[in-house]
């Protein structure tokens, strides 16, 4: 039995020994992402956080996402982004976040994965937003759910032409994807009535019952992994499906949550790059020449583990330095995580990236 089980055990013992009933199912849902990234940060040995980088990171944060007036609407001035308040935008944002992982290539600038649409060829995330925007105006219903589950209509080749790339290098993790999307088709299907609204409401505007609700009923989501013999959750694309859709529609409508605060850092691999480059987050020497050489580190390794775990954290100590500098900021780890990987792209745009992000490849991020 784990340390959790036994814990649970012990809970509902002496709570029955106090004549108190299981848990309370009325309790606020909880995700465990940040005290699990906690755990892990209490106990990294090659990850290393640092307060004095943090505390003058905070002050540069907090002082250019004022001077950007950055905020949700940030999310919807992006040129992909879709800018419609309704369904057909909450059907785009599940699509996007069930595929929103993996697009990094050892490939050259011209030799790796890209989508060219609207005359710009997108790289990366970019690249996966243009290749479904494209697909849509070729009338081909990609962010329809049982599109994805009708093998007939929705075929393997449909699902290349619409991730076609324009080099020779195609998308990585193509059959990841397909098996992705099947899945995820097949449940809302099934579960949902067909559609991503209802499961959207199935969560009763709660951001942490709507993530764990995700990472509950579909294997694609169930963001997790085993540290000193602990179970931990990241749940990187279940949290920013999320946060996507709170950024999209203002915190209003499809996008309102009465616990929005509880969605962590998404632990990618861009925003922990940044994070070093911040002087907040530091290597011991054999995990930094690791990433230097870009050699790859196994997705669940102690490493990669330690990197996410230490990178959501590290956000925390930022959020908790930004409000101490100014208590009524309305920034919280979701927009502090935006600007910084928004940044990471211009800085890399620029031609500054400082080190490599990691190599692990992985359906997570
Ligand atoms: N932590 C975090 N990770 C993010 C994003 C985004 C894009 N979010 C948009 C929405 C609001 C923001 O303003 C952004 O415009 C993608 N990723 C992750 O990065 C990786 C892709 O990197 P590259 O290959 O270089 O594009 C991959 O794991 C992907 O899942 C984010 O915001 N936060």
């Amino acid at each position: 039995m784990s340390d959790d089980e036994v814990d649970h055990e012990l809970l509902d013992l002496l709570r029955k020994s106090l004549g108190l009933g299981p848990g309370d199912p009325n309790a606020p849902p909880e995700t465990k992402v940040l005290q699990n990234a906690e755990f892990i940060y209490d106990n990294s040995i090659d990850v290393a956080l640092d307060m004095r980088h943090t505390k003058l990171a905070a002050i540069q944060i907090l002082a250019q996402m004022q001077e950007r007036g950055y905020g949700t609407r940030a999310w919807s001035e992006h040129q992909l982004h879709p800018k419609s308040k309704d369904e057909s935008t909450v059907h785009f944002i599940f699509t996007m976040d069930l595929l929103n992982f993996s697009f990094w290539s050892e490939k050259s600038g011209e030799e790796r994965f890209a989508v060219t649409y609207q005359e710009k060829r997108w790289t990366g995330y970019w690249s996966l937003v243009a290749a479904l925007q494209r697909a849509l105006d070729e009338e081909i219903p990609i962010t329809t759910p049982s599109f994805w589950a009708d093998e007939e209509e929705c075929t393997d080749e449909v699902l290349q032409k619409v991730f076609r790339s324009d080099t020779d290098e195609e998308i990585p993790m193509l059959q990841e994807r397909i098996k992705c999307l099947r899945e995820a088709g097949q449940i809302i299907e099934e579960e949902f009535d067909s559609s991503v609204v209802t499961l959207i409401e199935d969560a009763k505007q709660s951001a942490a019952g709507l993530v764990n609700l995700l990472a509950e009923r579909f294997t694609c989501f169930r963001d997790e992994g085993k540290f000193e013999g602990k179970k931990v959750r990241f749940l990187k694309r279940a949290q920013i499906f999320v946060a996507d859709l709170w950024a999209a529609f203002d915190g209003e409508g499809y996008g309102e949550f009465n616990d929005i605060d509880k969605i962590t850092m998404f632990a990618d691999y861009r925003v922990p790059q940044m994070l070093h480059s911040l002087g907040c987050m530091s290597f011991s020497p054999p995990l930094d020449s690791r990433i230097r050489r870009h050699d790859p580190i196994q997705s669940g390794h102690s490493w990669e583990l330690q990197i996410r775990g230490c990178s959501i954290w590290a956000v925390e100590l930022l959020r908790r330095e930004i409000l101490k500098l100014q208590p009524d900021a309305k920034i919280n780890a979701i927009l502090i995580d935006f600007f910084l990987y928004d940044l990471a792209k211009e800085r890399e745009e620029a031609g500054e990236e400082a080190i490599p992000h990691h190599r692990t490849r992985s359906i997570w991020y």
